[in-house]
């Protein structure tokens, strides 16, 4: 330990010893304080913000911060030492700052901005643009209370590189347990720029695998909440994420950022409450199935813009929805005057005045209730005309069943039965009949069959939710403040189209890789496709081009794939991180009979190595996963099956196919069957290759039978098995 290194840790302890001390005489003194229960209004307010800061400070108290910035405002008599934290606290006498600042907070900023150099920094504040000099940039580890680690990344006039990464670069260097955690020591400066973006834009960000997008759209919900605390709330805030399972995964980090309560869905799960009706379970692994469990030697299915997914999932089947359901609006209102009993007339020109006039700001179905609530209204004002008491039965009688047929003469507003009529699954008598007429014919064929078995696809939903939203109003509760979509590139840009709708001010965070579009099928194939419904000042793109998962060995054979297979530009820059190479392990060693011995021995060896607490053996299909996973249960037994239908990741040593393992990351990852016959030198299946790889941490294997993708031809890995295991 140098001296410099020496003085610092013990300057930290002190500190944290004086911050530990001034925590525990604030919740002393709130603890002093009797828990209100009675029923005053103000008291009861009083007591909720005590309860809050309690909670708080005892969080405080287990890590209270994690980094240090030495800042010298201009115009101020001396710097200050800024100590930041997952929450902040201030002391109870006033002072300049708070003990501890939060990190969503402005001057905190400056702590991930900054990146070194010896010019001016800073940072956006309410009152204005505040400028100063950085003297130190610190990071303090502190686990249970305990100082763990300090390390400096910038020391004015230190002489030094700038900046270093070492103490990212010891994080990342950490194994991953079933949870994806947070990064608030540690966000990048090219990270906090996103996290911190104004709330009313589209944010459209493309980011290689691995370089924090999921991770930075968690804390960018944080931010937004602690910056916008008057205009947002964290349960009109939504992630959208493709399954149940990836879902669980990144559970813990908003709660271990202070925030709970935001929605957290599948798209599918919330279309289906919203109009009330279910897919069947099995439509979804079906079309998986469909995609992706194909022979061996035949590869991904050949994709064009004529495939359904990619037609419902277009703009222009959203405006040919909308021409269809205006001009229903046209067509809707029965051409027919109104006669309750003979001698009594409600003229169809006054009924359209009302239809076409009054009610004409309101969606058609609200339209269609107005006009026959105020029919009603007409009916029992002539029936107080009625001349007897025999005569108002009589009449009453009559009126209730004509309005009854009455409103049978209108079209059915209903969803389903609408979508049915685009695509002539059942009669379309309220709009012309061209007017469908440049749907796909394949597409149209298939979905008409579907519709007439009952079979609804997952891509029908966001042009049943669109259907719905037309004719009945979006309600208040039903709005968001803010929409995460992750995995954008498997969304089509009808589902974000339809979601603009739902959200105030365009307020979203949109996240992909477009290298990682497996599912292309139905996603977008290029941004513009989804970036060309807002408006230029409505939206913003960012490109996430540093990959912060894998050791720089993993993240230059991803690169390799990249380049040759999937003919992508969009290389990832590796975070100075040496790890072991990537082996490519032939099946076939003498002495070793099978493919599942010699998976079950890489297994083996990976599971036992070091400290690895997640690995994972990543087959091509299901069926394999299947298989192999009945084949290695008997000397695993806690071996985790991952086939799509399960809501939680459990870590550990997991079986699954490629295509689900995407947006999961495990410390070790054996890609089984990496041989041509799996991953024919087909774009797409590139790309599955590419997820596949891009999941592994700290060590990638590759097993294959014959012969490798030709794109993996140069790889720049290591043949064979390591040295240790060759010997046995
Ligand atoms: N600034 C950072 N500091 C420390 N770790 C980071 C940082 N940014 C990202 N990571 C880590 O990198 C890993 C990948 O993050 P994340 O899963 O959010 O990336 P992603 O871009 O969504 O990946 P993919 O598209 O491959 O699923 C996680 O383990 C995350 O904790």
């Amino acid at each position: 330990m140098t001296d410099a290194f020496q003085s610092a840790y013990q300057e930290e302890e002190r500190h944290l010893n004086k911050t530990l001390h001034e925590i525990e005489q604030q919740l002393e003194r709130l603890r002093s304080v009797p828990v209100y229960t009675g029923h005053d209004f103000t008291e009861q307010l009083l007591e909720a913000g005590r309860e809050e800061r309690r909670q708080s400070l005892a969080k405080s108290q287990v890590q209270p911060y994690f980094g240090r910035l030495d800042f010298h405002e201009n115009g101020k008599e001396q710097q200050y030492a800024l100590y930041i934290g997952k929450t902040g606290f201030d002391r109870e006498e006033a002072g300049e700052y708070p003990v501890v600042i939060d990190w969503r907070a402005p001057v905190a900023s400056l702590f991930y901005s900054f990146t070194g150099g010896d010019e001016p920094a800073s940072y956006e504040a309410p009152e204005g643009l505040i400028e100063g000099l950085v003297y130190l940039k610190r990071n303090v580890m502190i686990r249970k209370q305990i100082l763990e680690r300090v390390s400096d990344t910038y020391q004015r006039g230190g002489g030094g590189p700038a900046v270093t990464d070492e103490f990212l670069v010891y994080r990342l260097g950490e194994n991953k347990d079933n949870k994806l955690r947070d990064i608030v020591s540690t966000i990048q400066a090219e990270q906090d720029k996103i996290i911190r973006a104004a709330k009313n834009t589209a944010l459209i960000i493309q980011g290689v695998a691995g370089s924090g997008k999921t991770t930075v759209a968690l804390h960018r919900l944080a931010f937004l909440l602690y910056q916008y605390k008057e205009q947002v709330s964290a349960d009109k805030m939504i992630i959208f994420a493709p399954n149940r399972m990836f879902l669980d995964y990144i559970s813990e980090v908003l709660p271990e950022l202070g925030v709970g309560d935001i929605q957290q869905r599948t798209f599918t799960s919330w279309a289906q409450e919203l109009l009330d009706m279910s897919l069947t379970e099995q439509e979804g692994a079906d079309t998986l199935a469909y995609w992706f469990e194909t022979e061996p030697g035949k590869g991904t299915r050949e994709l064009s813009d004529e495939i359904s997914g990619r037609y419902k999932g277009s703009i222009s089947f959203m405006k040919l929805i909308q021409r269809c359901i205006e001009q229903l609006e046209h067509a809707a209102l029965p051409d027919m005057d109104f006669v309750p009993w003979e001698g009594a007339l409600l003229r169809k020109e006054t009924i359209r005045e009302w239809y076409e006039a009054e009610y004409k700001p309101y969606p058609l179905a609200k339209r269609k209730e107005r006009v026959l609530a105020r029919m009603h209204r007409w009916v029992e004002m002539e029936l107080k005309k009625s001349p007897s008491p025999a005569a108002l039965k009589e009449r009453k009688k009559k009126a209730s069943q004509r309005e009854k047929s009455y409103a049978n003469q209108w079209p059915k507003l209903e969803p389903l039965n609408l979508y049915k009529q685009i695509f002539g699954a059942t009669k379309a008598p309220f709009w012309e009949a061209d007017m469908t007429s440049s749907i796909p014919e394949a597409t149209c064929s298939v979905a008409r069959k579907d519709l007439k078995k009952g079979l609804l696809r997952e891509e029908d939903l966001a042009p049943l939710v669109y259907i719905h939203t037309l004719l009945h109003e979006i309600e208040g509760e039903q709005r968001f403040h803010h929409v995460v979509i992750d995995e954008a590139q498997d969304f089509s840009p009808f589902q974000v189209a339809l979601l603009d709708q739902f959200v105030q001010g365009h307020s979203f965070t949109i996240l992909g890789d477009l290298s990682q579009g497996i599912h292309g099928y139905k996603g977008v194939h290029a941004w513009e496709e989804m970036s060309s419904w807002f408006d230029e000042e409505h939206q913003a793109y960012f490109a996430l081009t540093r990959s912060y998962r894998s050791t720089m060995e993993i993240i230059e054979f991803g690169n390799m794939i990249l380049d040759k297979g999937v003919h992508s530009p969009l290389l990832a820059v590796p975070v100075f991180r040496s790890g072991d190479p990537v082996r490519l392990i032939p099946y076939g060693n003498p002495g070793s009979s099978s493919r599942v011995e010699e998976l079950a021995r890489a297994l083996r060896h990976l599971s036992q190595k070091g400290s690895y607490r997640t690995v994972s053996i990543l087959t091509r299909t299901l069926q394999e996963a299947r298989a192999l996973h009945a084949a290695l249960a008997a000397e695993w037994r806690d071996l985790n099956l991952i086939d799509g239908s399960e809501g939680t990741y459990h870590g550990g040593l997991s079986i699954l196919p490629v295509y689900l393992s995407k947006g999961l990351e495990f410390d070790a990852v054996i890609l089984a069957d990496a041989d041509r016959r799996h991953y024919p030198e087909k774009q797409w299946d590139a790309r599955l290759m590419y997820v596949g790889c891009t999941r592994a941490l700290h060590e990638l294997w590759l097993m294959y039978e014959e012969e490798l993708p030709a794109y993996l031809g140069s790889a720049a890995g290591e043949k064979g098995w390591p040295a240790e295991l060759e010997a046995l």
